[in-house]
């Protein structure tokens, strides 16, 4: 068994289907982002469990480990005891628990005993991009820019606690539990250490346990494709039926029961992945806005009228899907488009990225060989109706999915070429934007446009779209790593 384990899963961005993927009818584009959270595994000494977040003042927690028999012969618990009852971090205590039960009884052997009883010391790091770094510019006298946050090195301080830390809606705590989920079920040999040797099996597993350790520790069950982003990167999805999970969101719950469920062979897991990435050529960036919505009431608040409102709303919800359809399908064709006559392809990402989208219907009509410009056209008018719904479901549930000042923002940004799409990702409200865009003319611009927004702070962020999702990594590979563990 190898004394160091690094796990790496990504963040998300949820292209289509805000509030749609709630209900298992749906499906929506969950895109994962080049920023990953590392989890790092030392095998230990002092018999203890430490967990360090380097990046957070008062960022350790440090547990005794118990195991509590249960009926079965041969069945743990596994139970931590915080040595600082003040200090919890209930998202890390409760995944180390459950992945630590559920390896025990799929590992119970002798060696998985000794490791525990030496102790582990776990090192969880977030990319910048999950957290806001506007007070470390500011600190440094930097201007808000793409080349300022380059310049800040990597996982650095954010100089609060990790309540008091401004996200940036990537999804830190799925991408969290999921490194963590599998960097454990990695360092006890579960799951194969190369990932070559990752099978399906595998990934299902850890998405199971993280799922479940995710509404647990939410104390919800939510849609999950945060979590599912996190295991197979970006990815059309359809969530799990709740009712899978919600007989055993319970602390007490008996961990041969747990173990059944989440077993990847259960046939009662029916959430949905079906193989999507962005075609070549698509450029995704993301800014962080600086007002924030409350995702939760914003979400109860879309449901509650869906319910008041049912045959107004599933007229809407319909739409939405159709049109979330017709997006899926457009970027799908694209990219056998691509593969099949690459040349044709590329020639219409040329033509497009120095047009406004509102003109390609011009280009495709005088390109009548080349239907990609349509493609592209088509894309972008059923992604502003996508918008209109939304704003549509915004005025009448009274909730600011795309509030005005987004609403300006947005079509700002479809002013400048090779535009594609612009929207508000997941639940929306003031949070965030992305942009897609065609070619790589248009970032620059892009850039320009939102340092020089003056009714919002528009803070861009580093990451790209990365289909890949969790990873088994090598420390020295990965920039800063080692660095910022204070090794
Ligand atoms: N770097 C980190 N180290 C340890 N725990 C973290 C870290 N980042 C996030 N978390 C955990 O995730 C929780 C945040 O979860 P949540 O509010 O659901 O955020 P998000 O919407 O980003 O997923 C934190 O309270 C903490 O328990
Ligand atoms: C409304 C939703 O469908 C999408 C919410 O997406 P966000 O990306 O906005 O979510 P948070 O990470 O919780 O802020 C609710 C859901 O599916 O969980």
């Amino acid at each position: 068994m190898s004394n160091l384990t690094v796990v790496s899963a990504p963040g998300k961005v949820l292209l289509t289907g805000g509030y749609l993927i709630l209900d298992r009818k749906y499906d929506g584009i969950v895109v994962g982002t080049s920023a990953r959270f590392y989890t790092v595994i030392f095998s230990g000494k002092n018999g203890k469990m430490c967990v360090y977040s380097p990046q957070f003042v008062d960022g350790e927690w440090e547990y005794r480990v118990s195991w509590k028999s249960l009926k079965d012969v041969g069945i743990y618990s596994c139970e931590l005891e915080s040595t600082n009852p003040e200090r919890h971090n209930s998202f890390v205590e409760i995944t180390i628990k459950y992945s630590l039960s559920i390896i025990s009884r799929r590992k119970n052997d002798q060696q998985f005993k000794e490791i525990v009883a030496k102790g582990l010391d776990i090192y969880i790091v977030g990319d910048n991009d999950f957290y806001s770094q506007r007070e470390q510019l500011r600190k440094k006298n930097l201007p808000l820019t793409f080349s300022s946050l380059k310049s800040l090195e990597p996982f650095c301080k954010v100089h609060c606690t990790l309540k008091k830390v401004n996200k940036t809606g990537l999804g830190s705590s799925a991408a969290l539990i999921t490194s963590l989920v599998s960097a454990l079920f990695v360092h006890f040999e579960i799951i194969s250490n190369k990932i070559t040797e990752t099978t399906n099996n595998d990934r299902k597993l850890i998405h199971n346990i993280a799922q479940f350790c995710h509404c647990l520790a939410q104390g919800k069950v939510g849609s999950g494709f945060d979590v599912s982003a996190a295991i197979w990167g970006s990815h059309i999805y359809k969530r799990f039926s709740p009712n899978i999970l919600k007989d055993v969101m319970d602390q007490t719950v008996d961990i041969s029961i747990l173990n059944n469920i989440i077993d990847p062979t259960s046939s009662i897991w029916d959430n949905q992945v079906t193989s999507f990435s962005l075609p070549l050529g698509f450029k995704l960036l993301l800014a962080d806005i600086d007002a924030g919505s409350h995702t939760p009431s914003m979400v109860g608040k879309v449901l509650k009228w869906r319910k008041e409102n049912a045959d107004q709303a599933n007229t809407i919800w319909d739409t939405l899907a159709s049109h979330n359809t017709t997006i899926s399908n457009n970027l799908r064709e694209l990219t056998k488009n691509h593969e099949q006559d690459e040349e044709l392809y590329l020639n219409a990402i040329k033509i497009c990225e120095s047009v406004k989208a509102s003109e390609w219907a011009l280009a495709a009509e005088r390109n009548p060989n080349n239907n990609n410009i349509a493609l592209f056209s088509a894309t972008f008018n059923t992604f502003q109706k996508i918008r209109e719904l939304l704003r549509e479901m915004s005025e009448l549930s009274q909730v600011p999915i795309e509030p005005p000042k987004q609403t300006k923002l947005l079509d700002a940004c479809n002013e400048i070429p090779g535009i594609i799409m612009a929207g508000v990702p997941g639940a929306g409200g003031y949070d965030a934007i992305f942009c897609i865009g065609l070619g790589n003319t248009f970032s620059s611009q892009i850039e320009k446009l939102w340092d020089s927004w003056e009714e919002m702070s528009v803070g861009p962020l580093l990451s790209r779209e990365s289909s890949k999702g969790y990873m088994i990594e090598q420390i020295n590979n990965i920039p800063g790593l080692s660095g910022c563990l204070n090794l």
